[in-house]
């Protein structure tokens, strides 16, 4: 039996937790590869060192006095290497990652230190051997990630290695430079780890108890899930359910290991399993609720639109053109919307409103910003009638006005449109109509 171990930011981020994660990987023998991340918060107020090692960079290859946040950085690992009793020094690297910001490394290479040196402290703590993942994780010159290179390489490295340390969020280009994934990439290194030497599990440890219903900073005290799918995750992972970075669910689905999630906190607490497919029933009709704020909506109109050959094609090359993806598309018999990113759209607003009467001439044309985009998920709800019914009736109660309904065509998910204002008592809204009545 072989499991991936990943311990998020939080669950790192003093000596206090890094022994909470040292207890949970000696208590399992086949926990042998432990991707961590930088430490993160000790409290709301605190920072997550990835943020402080952006600002420390930007303020050295600025010119700017940057000594008093690299020391900052310094001292949070101090406090862990203290609280654990270790014989490690790490003035070396310290030196380098200094000589490093200073000659413009790059912000890859400053934000991927915190994992790296993070990396360092969990070796020395578990007697494991220290991976680099600049030597086994790999990305091309244009900064795309390597699946095959990497697979094989990492396959063959970790073939012979008993228990290993393999710091999350980064790799290298050919050239050495080193790149990360996007922020929360950590998971991301979990994932490619557990492929590559096909594991048994990969158990992503965090701050709460599993993959919950809907977002703890909006209901309060959420339902865990118990058993969720990599299409169900996706699409709520996607919509902002930050717990797993939705890029994570590629390596490990091809592989059909299954990713539990965990809490290092709680490590009594089952947790959530995240399967490819299940015969078990979801315990509510709907998995969960996700959402993210911050859209922005076109709306075409246009009479006999739809006898229109490539008339979509037409309005979809004029966002292309302009490097704009969108989001949603709902559209009617003489009417489309399509939905945008807000901050990516403002920049082309009215270059692509120009475009767009040059390339359809369109009778009408209308725009509504803040918005938000919600999304009710389940694979319970296809063989359930009404549920879009119980949504709309759950949201007019609340007084939410909706502004766009979508349910995509396999039936795993319901999009509603809102203002941003109505976010947060939509999503309640739903939550208490399915999971508080069907409880
Ligand atoms: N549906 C959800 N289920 C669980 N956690 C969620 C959900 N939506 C948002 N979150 C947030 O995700 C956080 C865990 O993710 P993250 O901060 O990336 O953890 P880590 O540092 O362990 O990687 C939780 O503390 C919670 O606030
Ligand atoms: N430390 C990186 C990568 C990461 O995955 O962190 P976490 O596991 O704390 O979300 C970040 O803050 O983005």
């Amino acid at each position: 039996m072989k499991k991936v171990v990943k311990f998020g930011g939080s669950s790192l981020a003093s000596a206090k937790q890094f022994k909470k994660a040292g207890d949970i990987i000696r208590g399992d023998q086949s926990r042998r590869y432990v991707v961590p991340s930088a430490p993160g918060k000790r409290n709301d107020k605190d920072e997550k060192v990835t943020d402080l090692l952006y600002q420390c960079y930007e303020a050295a290859a600025g010119g700017k006095s940057y000594k008093k946040i690299l020391e900052k950085i310094r001292e949070r690992y101090e406090e862990i290497i203290d609280g654990l009793n270790l014989n490690l020094n790490l003035d070396f690297e310290f030196s380098m990652i200094e000589e490093n910001f200073l000659k413009k490394a790059g912000r890859d290479y400053a934000a991927s230190r915190g994992e790296y040196l993070n990396g360092l402290v969990m070796a020395e703590y578990l007697g494991f051997e220290f991976i680099d993942a600049a030597e086994v994780i790999f990305f091309d010159a244009d900064g795309n990630f390597e699946t095959e290179l990497t697979n094989k390489e990492l396959g063959e490295r970790l073939e012979h290695v008993e228990k290993a340390v393999i710091p999350g969020f980064y790799g290298a280009k050919h050239d050495g430079t080193i790149k990360t994934f996007s922020r929360g990439g950590s998971d991301i290194t979990g994932s490619i780890v557990a492929k590559a030497i096909h594991a048994d599990m990969y158990e992503n440890w965090t701050d709460v108890s599993g993959f919950l219903v809907a977002d703890p900073r909006i209901i309060k005290d959420p339902e865990v899930i118990e058993t969720i799918t990599y299409r169900e995750l996706r699409e709520l992972a996607y919509m902002g359910a930050s717990v797993l970075h939705e890029d994570a669910i590629f390596p490990v689905r091809k592989e059909g290991i299954p990713i539990n999630i965990r809490n290092t906190n709680k490590p009594e607490d089952k947790g959530t399993l995240i399967v490819e497919s299940t015969c078990r029933k979801p315990n509510y009709t709907i998995t969960g609720i996700a959402g993210k704020k911050g859209f922005c909506s076109i709306n075409i109109e246009k009479a006999m639109m739809n006898a229109e050959v490539g008339f979509g094609r037409k309005v979809l090359e004029v966002f292309e053109k302009f490097g704009v993806s969108f989001e949603h598309m709902p559209s009617g018999i003489d009417t489309m919307t399509v939905f945008v990113h807000q901050s990516e759209f403002e920049e082309f607003e009215q270059s692509v409103i120009a475009g767009i009467h040059r390339a359809v001439e369109p009778d009408y044309l209308e725009m509504e910003s803040d918005l938000a985009l919600i999304a009710v998920v389940g694979r319970g709800m296809k063989a359930t009638r009404g549920t879009a019914g119980r949504i709309f009736s759950a949201l007019a109660h609340s007084r939410v006005n909706v502004k766009m309904i979508d349910q995509g065509s396999s039936e795993l998910n319901i999009i509603i449109g809102v203002k941003n204002a109505d976010f947060e008592e939509a999503i309640k809204a739903i939550y208490d109509m399915f999971i508080m009545t069907e409880a």
